[in-house]
């Protein structure tokens, strides 16, 4: 069994991104992300660290907007409104939960699809789903793509499982596998016979938040199982939405939480806002 190891392919795609950004301040564009926080969520914050301390490993420029909870969604509007204008400013992104007052959908649609870091904009949504290349695809369904080329895991003509129906893993990884000819399956929390799927599937990612819900039993035998889950569980442990030990019994390569997917999403942050800082200069 092989395991895919998030963090190490996140280390070589931090290089490329670093001799990227290396270039492009070779031709006087210092390239730089711009991250929006809105109230106090602990995990958020933990994350957005991440993200700046990333930025500054490979160079690029970080500025973070940290916002009192109680921000109105117009004032929240007004502020991207200032970085879609600033020429500084080549990717942004806004740190999801925001605060229940706050309409995710319209937020997200605010900011101009050029500088979108997420890939979470309708109009690279769907570029997405008509396959029209170099726009920003969402970091974590893109992160397991690379994952699986690091790993010489071809999708074409495999059976692909995706379990979770979410704009920003679920609905854009199902049409990654589909640009790379994978015949893919999109389970959910009502799919009839969640067991019986994942026992087809020669490719399995599994996205819905639930800890362990995949039992390893379930897995074909060879699979490659890619585990986007980050459950924390009453003591404090973080585990997928995979039964790691036993669906690793069975696999050919997995990826392990932590130090799977996650490390993975945030390389491909960097990866979306210096290509973002490149369609600038071409
Ligand atoms: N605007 C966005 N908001 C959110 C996104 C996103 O892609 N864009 N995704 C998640 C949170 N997230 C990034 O923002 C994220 C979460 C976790 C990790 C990660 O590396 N996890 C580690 C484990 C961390 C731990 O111990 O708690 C791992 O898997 O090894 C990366 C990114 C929601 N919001």
């Amino acid at each position: 069994m092989n395991l895919i190891d998030g963090k190490q392919i996140a280390a070589k795609v931090k290089g490329e991104v670093a001799t990227e950004v290396r270039a492009l301040a070779a031709r006087g564009v210092q390239t730089g992300l711009t991250v929006v926080r809105v109230g106090d969520d602990p995990a958020s914050a933990i994350y957005v660290r991440g993200k700046r301390k990333d930025c500054e490993e490979v160079g690029i420029t970080s500025v973070e907007h940290h916002l009192p909870a109680t921000t109105t969604q117009a004032e929240l509007l007004a502020l991207i409104a200032r970085l879609n204008a600033d020429p500084a400013v080549h990717g942004i992104l806004v740190q999801l939960p925001l605060p229940k007052h706050v309409d995710e959908r319209a937020v997200l649609d605010a900011i101009s699809p050029a500088k979108d870091a997420d890939g979470f904009h309708p109009f690279n949504v769907g570029a997405l789903s008509i396959g029209i290349a170099g726009v920003p695809r969402p970091c974590t369904p893109a992160g397991v793509m690379r994952m699986l080329d690091e790993a010489k895991v071809d999708p074409k003509g495999k059976r692909a499982l995706v379990v979770g129906r979410s704009n920003i893993v679920g609905k854009p990884m199902a049409m990654m596998l589909l640009e790379r000819h994978a015949t893919v399956t999109l389970a959910h929390s009502r799919t009839a016979d969640l067991a019986g799927e994942v026992g087809r599937a020669d490719i399995l990612v599994a996205a819905i938040g639930k800890a362990e819900l995949v039992k390893g039993a379930w897995v074909k035998e060879g699979a490659v199982v890619i585990d986007v889950g980050m459950n924390r569980l009453a003591d404090g442990k973080l585990v997928g939405d995979v039964e790691f030990a036993a669906a690793a019994a069975r696999a050919s390569a997995i990826t392990p939480v932590p130090g799977g997917v996650g490390p993975m999403t945030r390389a491909m942050l960097l990866v979306n806002t210096v290509e973002l800082a490149k369609r600038t200069v071409r």
